[in-house]
């Protein structure tokens, strides 16, 4: 993969008071320990400045998110694996468990992890064109952690959710729009942003902290449950990094990846 020039994610607040924060990490920006340490801090950031609300996107004019890294996961050394995994309990912590408003811009591509964050927001705009979203985790012989399964239940119907975690399903974006996965479709990145931004300022006359305690309320469950779960969430993981037969299977999707990007 290309080497990083730039920051990893840009965090600007523009005009209405709302926060921006764009993922940069080319080609695919996939979840690195670095790319995740730095959404978390971004989003720390957002939470101190008492932001009333935060948009997600990318720089990439293709791919939201091609998800965690695979490299992270691929032969790792299991100590920077076990800080990874916990970095990404916290940033999804962070994310899902804010008291701001949250929305996604999602302009491409949004498979595994990238389908996490943008679930993790409370409104997602996805641009048309051919680009795809789901939780794909079974098709690379690996299995989704139960916050994500959680998070995908809180966005679809659970009958759904089941069918498209066991068979690793990746909407188009029309598929998307049926099914909830997304709340609209956009024709470009820029109205996918102002789609968003509608979206906060239906918020302009309702009280922040009662918007904020409910948001917390409903959201406690999922929550909960990885907090109380995290080291046998992260045991869990190293033991799926330490299973050879996983290890085989993350080494044929990397090929096939590699020989995809190749042709
Ligand atoms: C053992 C673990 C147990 C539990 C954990 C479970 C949790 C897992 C959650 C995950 O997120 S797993 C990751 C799943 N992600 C994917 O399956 C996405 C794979 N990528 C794609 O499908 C495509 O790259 C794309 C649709 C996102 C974009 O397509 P395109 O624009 O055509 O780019 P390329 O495919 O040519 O890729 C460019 C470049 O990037 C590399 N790459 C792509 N995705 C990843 C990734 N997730 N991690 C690392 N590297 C990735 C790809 O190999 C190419 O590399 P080159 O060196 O050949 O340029």
């Amino acid at each position: 993969m290309a080497a990083q020039a730039g920051p990893l994610v840009d965090l600007s607040i523009d005009n209405d008071g709302i926060a921006i924060l764009t993922m940069n990490r080319p080609p695919v920006n996939s979840l690195n320990l670095e790319l995740l340490e730095e959404i978390g801090k971004s989003l720390d950031e957002v939470a101190k400045n008492k932001t009333k609300s935060m948009i997600l996107t990318s720089s990439s004019p293709s791919v939201f998110s091609a998800g965690l890294d695979i490299m992270e996961m691929y032969k790792p050394d299991l100590k920077r694996a076990e800080i990874f995994w916990t970095t990404l309990q916290d940033v999804w912590i962070k994310l899902f468990g804010s008291s701001y408003i949250t929305a996604a811009a999602i302009n491409g591509h949004a498979p595994a992890g990238g389908c996490l964050l943008s679930m993790s927001c409370e409104y997602r705009v996805m641009v048309e064109g051919k680009y795809t979203i789901g939780l794909n985790e079974t098709a690379l012989g690996i299995v989704a952690p139960t916050w994500f399964m959680d998070t995908m239940c809180h966005t679809i119907p659970i009958r759904q959710a089941e069918y498209a975690l066991t068979t690793a399903r990746m909407f188009t974006v029309d598929e998307a729009l049926q099914v909830g996965l997304i709340d609209e479709s956009a024709s470009d990145k820029a109205d996918a942003i102002d789609k968003c931004k509608k979206f906060i300022r239906k918020f302009d006359k309702i009280p922040s902290l009662a918007r904020a305690v409910t948001k917390q309320k409903i959201r406690e469950g999922p929550l909960v449950r990885l907090q109380k779960n995290r080291q046998q969430d992260t045991a869990e993981f190293l033991g799926f990094l330490k299973n050879p037969k996983i290890q085989q299977s993350l080494e044929m999707y990397i090929q096939s990846l590699k020989q995809k990007a190749a042709k």
